[in-house]
């Protein structure tokens, strides 16, 4: 059913919302979309936005607030029982699966109304509830009713991809659209995949006293990160418990929920209540009619864009994981506004994707920007490191598994950063600055930095660099020369 509201100044009636010819039509309500609208409205132009009822996305519904508010339950978990490592003894720690999935689903709820329909409207943006489909390069269908539109933006999103593995479909896997629906936590999981969400989520659920078993096919978790992060990541699971397969592939899965077995190439057999596919996406455009409005997509089915988001139709751009790019919800926004300002302001702003922040939120957390650190003197670049054994803060926290790295070029700018450890997305957001502005590492230490703090190694790993560059032999020299002269005035009379 179409459930068309009208703007907040009534001057939409619902019964002629279908006639008008819109300035801009949004296709999806997830955070490209909402921005996308958000930021149209504010520039004066009526929008009409439209999404098949989960308004927010996948951020909120399915991606990052559940799978955060589960992480938080495994921590406080962890923290529990991590406990007498500080004298604190908190024993007969007790894990209620069914009120832990009540607790992340509140925090959904909690979250919604930011998202909803009702705000939107109070935003000044018309919403329509419903399966929308392009049916020529001006025209679509929302539920059989026909709208008209000047300019329109694409924000679909992604979905899950699940592998073609013989057995697996048939097996009822768990995805993340389908885990927060269960009423409890599984005894025994598998885990396929071993990216961030593989690695939050199976992580999570060891601590939630869930038989993990994580099984990835490269020879190391996280494989896009700096292979570090890697080992601190892979070290930190296992002591939570997972059984982490590295370099494993499925072959087959037989049986279904509640007794499901997966046959491994090496031979082996892992036998499970559930298996949690988080093998990577694909592009959500369902039956988005994309043909028939003059929309091109590439090979793997992700629309194509140019620099400015615009589509192959000049009316239409795209923006969000429906492009291919990197899908994280900050990007996701950064597009929407971005559209926004192309479409309805005519301006040619572009996204640079060269310092994109992203955080893995294990713990020890994974946060990355820029330049790659661990193949850095590949790229020309050269690494500056702080192990979180030294440092301060780490140690009062006996949390020192832990590393700062920063990728530096010969001006000693910093160029990338990968932070392991605690509240390293806190800690990126200066290094994604730096990133972004072209700051040395003199700059770095030029900022006073508190004590004790995450922090503090990002200004020894800077401060480290810096005085690797007094022993270069042109400030060698010229310390030399500044000692001499000291050394002159001292031994002057008076
Ligand atoms: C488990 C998990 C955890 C994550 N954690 C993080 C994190 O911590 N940080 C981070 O940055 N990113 C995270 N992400 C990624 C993040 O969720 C996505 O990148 C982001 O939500 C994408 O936003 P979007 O607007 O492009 O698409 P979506 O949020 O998917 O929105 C698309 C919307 O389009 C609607 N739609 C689709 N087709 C139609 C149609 N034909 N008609 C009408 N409406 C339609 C859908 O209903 C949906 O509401 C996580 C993802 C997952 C799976
Ligand atoms: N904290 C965050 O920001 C966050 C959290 C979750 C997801 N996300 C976003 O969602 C995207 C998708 O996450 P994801 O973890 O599903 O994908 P991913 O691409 O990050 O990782 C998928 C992993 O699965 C492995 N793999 C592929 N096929 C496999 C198979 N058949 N068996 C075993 N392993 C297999 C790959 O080698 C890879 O390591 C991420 O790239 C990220 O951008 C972000």
């Amino acid at each position: 059913m179409v459930n068309i509201v009208p703007d907040p100044a009534g001057t939409v009636p619902d019964t002629d919302v279908r006639r008008r010819r819109w300035e801009l039509l949004v296709v999806g309500a997830g955070t490209a979309g909402l921005l996308a609208a958000q930021t149209a409205a504010s520039f004066g132009v009526r929008v009409l936005l439209v999404d098949r009822g989960t308004w927010g996305g996948e951020c909120l519904w399915t991606g990052c607030v559940p799978s955060k508010a589960l992480i938080a339950a495994g921590e406080a978990a962890a923290a529990a029982r991590g406990a007498a490592e500080f004298g604190v003894h908190a024993d007969g720690v007790r894990i209620d699966g069914a009120a832990v999935l009540d607790r992340v689903r509140e925090a959904v709820r909690t979250i919604e109304p930011v998202d909803s329909p009702r705000a939107q409207r109070d935003a000044g943006i018309a919403v329509a509830t419903g399966d929308l489909v392009f049916t020529g390069p001006d025209a679509a269908e929302l539920d059989g009713h026909r709208l008209r539109f000047r300019q329109a933006v694409v924000a679909t999103g992604s979905a899950p991809s699940v592998p073609p593995v013989p057995g697996l479909a048939e097996a009822g896997p768990l995805t993340t659209e389908t885990l927060w629906d269960e009423p409890a936590l599984p005894g025994r999981l598998v885990v396929l995949g071993g990216g961030t969400t593989g690695c939050e989520l199976g992580q999570a659920m060891a601590r939630l006293g869930v038989d993990v078993h994580l099984v990835e096919t490269a020879d190391r978790l996280l494989p896009a990160e700096d292979p570090a992060a890697s080992g601190l990541v892979t070290a930190a699971l296992e002591r939570d418990g997972v059984t982490v397969h590295l370099g494993a592939e499925v072959r087959r899965v037989t049986g279904g929920p509640g007794s499901t077995r997966l046959a491994l190439a090496d031979g082996s057999e892992l036998a499970c209540d559930r298996v949690l596919v988080a093998t990577g996406r694909r592009a959500a455009r369902g039956r988005l009619g994309l043909a028939a409005a003059g929309v091109a997509c590439d090979e793997a089915g992700w629309v194509t864009v140019d620099r400015h988001l615009r589509t192959s139709n000049p009316r239409i751009w795209a923006a969000g994981d429906v492009t291919g790019q990197p899908p994280y919800t900050h990007l996701a926004g950064l597009h929407g506004s971005t559209v926004a300002a192309n479409a309805v302001l005519g301006l040619r702003r572009t996204v640079d994707l060269t310092a994109l922040p992203r955080v893995t939120f294990t713990q020890p957390e994974v946060a990355a920007v820029g330049a790659p650190t661990g193949s850095a003197g590949e790229a020309g670049l050269r690494v500056v490191e702080q192990d979180h054994r030294h440092a301060d803060r780490a140690i009062t926290d006996r949390r020192t598994d832990g590393v700062t790295r920063l990728a530096v070029d010969s001006r000693h700018r910093v160029r990338g950063a990968t932070v392991v450890g605690p509240r390293a997305g806190e800690t990126l957001a200066e290094l994604t600055l730096a990133v972004t502005q072209g700051l040395t590492t003199s700059d770095l230490t030029g900022a006073t930095h508190p004590y004790p703090t995450y922090a503090d190694p990002v200004w020894q790993a800077a401060i480290g660099d810096y005085r690797a560059r007094l022993a270069a032999p042109v400030p060698r020299r010229a310390l030399r020369a500044l000692r001499r002269l000291r050394r002159l005035r001292l031994a002057l009379p008076g």
